[in-house]
């Protein structure tokens, strides 16, 4: 009885927080519909964050307004991609918030869709420091997401134990509206994404696969496959929660690229949600993402989500040993065909 009391009290925390973050996504919006007209996005407060990126104004200025934003929610600590270390807000709150706070930076200056990822969970009564809020399984999130600033200014939720779904701002009166509840991702489809300029740092599962995808109707698959690469996670997550697909980041052979590029806890854990929520699936290539304890604040993962079939499909070419030892070296490229 008091379980589900207090977990009632979360939840209906978790729903402030949503509010909070669709009300600053409003003016976040307008920041980014701005472009460079907006005075204040000047080269001299570019600075280095910790890969090393130069961060663009946006990134920091983005940050800087969801934790206000987050001040005036029930929130414990925030950790963010622009922080090295997670920030102590309100000690009495029952949730904690991590979050990108603008994904898929690289396109700002190209006019294209970026986003903020979010990930709410429950404070830890008796953390041991501050980020042990932050290093639960992304199974514990009580609510999680992502805003799109694209053609339309999109968020994209799961609450407590529901479904995805999709609000839209209407720009006119400022307001979120419900585009789309209880969303499903198709089992199956013929897309996928990569940033296949990486193909020769891959490990060969993942080139067999992809190698598989090219061939086509000729190939192992027999079918035709099209490829996407927005360079936005928030814009394929996008895509594909509404015509299927998988998005593929693995990890590969660059320095610090042995386990991908993107952060568990602030945008794989929140996608995973979404996509499970959604009937589709998320993992590190075999493990669901969801059930990933991290190690660090800004652990990286490998992420294959989207359709159930292709992310079961890659995990096949990771495990099965039918498909290993067809890609053994001796073999060369692949003469037998599997399915
Ligand atoms: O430039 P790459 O290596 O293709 O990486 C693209 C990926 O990096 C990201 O931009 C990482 O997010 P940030 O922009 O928040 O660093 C993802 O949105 C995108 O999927
Ligand atoms: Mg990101
Ligand atoms: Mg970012």
């Amino acid at each position: 009885m008091e379980q589900s009391v207090a977990a009632d009290a979360r939840l209906s925390s978790a729903a402030k927080v949503l509010r909070e973050i669709a009300t600053t996504a409003v003016e976040m919006s307008d920041l980014i519909g701005l472009g460079q007209l907006y005075g204040r996005l000047g080269a001299s407060r570019a600075s280095t964050n910790m890969d090393g990126d130069v961060q663009k104004e946006l990134d920091v200025l983005a940050n800087d307004i969801f934790v206000d934003a987050f001040r005036r929610a029930p929130v414990a600590a925030v950790a963010s991609e622009e922080l090295s270390e997670s920030l102590a807000l309100d000690p009495t709150a029952p949730l904690v918030v991590a979050m990108d706070p603008l994904d898929g930076s690289s396109n700002i200056d190209a006019n294209v869709s970026i986003g903020t990822i979010f990930s709410v969970l429950p404070a830890l009564p008796d953390p041991s420091n501050l980020d042990a809020h932050f290093l639960q399984p992304g199974r514990a999130q009580i609510a999680g997401g992502f805003v799109v600033y694209g053609p339309q200014t999109s968020i994209v939720f799961a609450l407590g134990s529901g479904a995805t779904e999709i609000f839209i701002l209407d720009r006119r009166d400022r307001v979120f509206y419900q585009a789309a509840s209880d969303v499903r991702i198709a089992n199956d489809s013929p897309e996928y994404a990569i940033n296949a300029s990486n193909y020769r740092h891959w490990d060969p599962s993942i080139r067999a696969y992809i190698d598989d995808c090219v061939q086509g109707a000729e190939g192992p698959l027999k079918r035709n496959y099209n490829m996407r690469w927005i360079a936005s996670l928030v814009a394929e997550a996008y895509r594909i929660l509404l015509r299927g697909g998988v998005f593929l980041y693995p990890g590969d052979q660059r320095p610090g690229y042995a386990d991908g590029r993107l952060r568990l806890i602030y945008e794989a854990n929140p996608i995973a949600l979404l996509a499970e929520r959604a009937g589709g699936s998320a993992t590190d290539s075999l493990r669901p993402i969801l059930d990933i304890t991290p190690s660090d604040i800004h652990a990286r993962t490998p992420l294959v989500f989207g359709s159930s079939g292709p992310v079961e499909l890659v995990a096949r070419y990771h495990s099965d040993p039918q498909f290993s030892a067809e890609r053994a070296p001796l073999f060369g490229k692949r003469g037998l065909m599997r399915l």
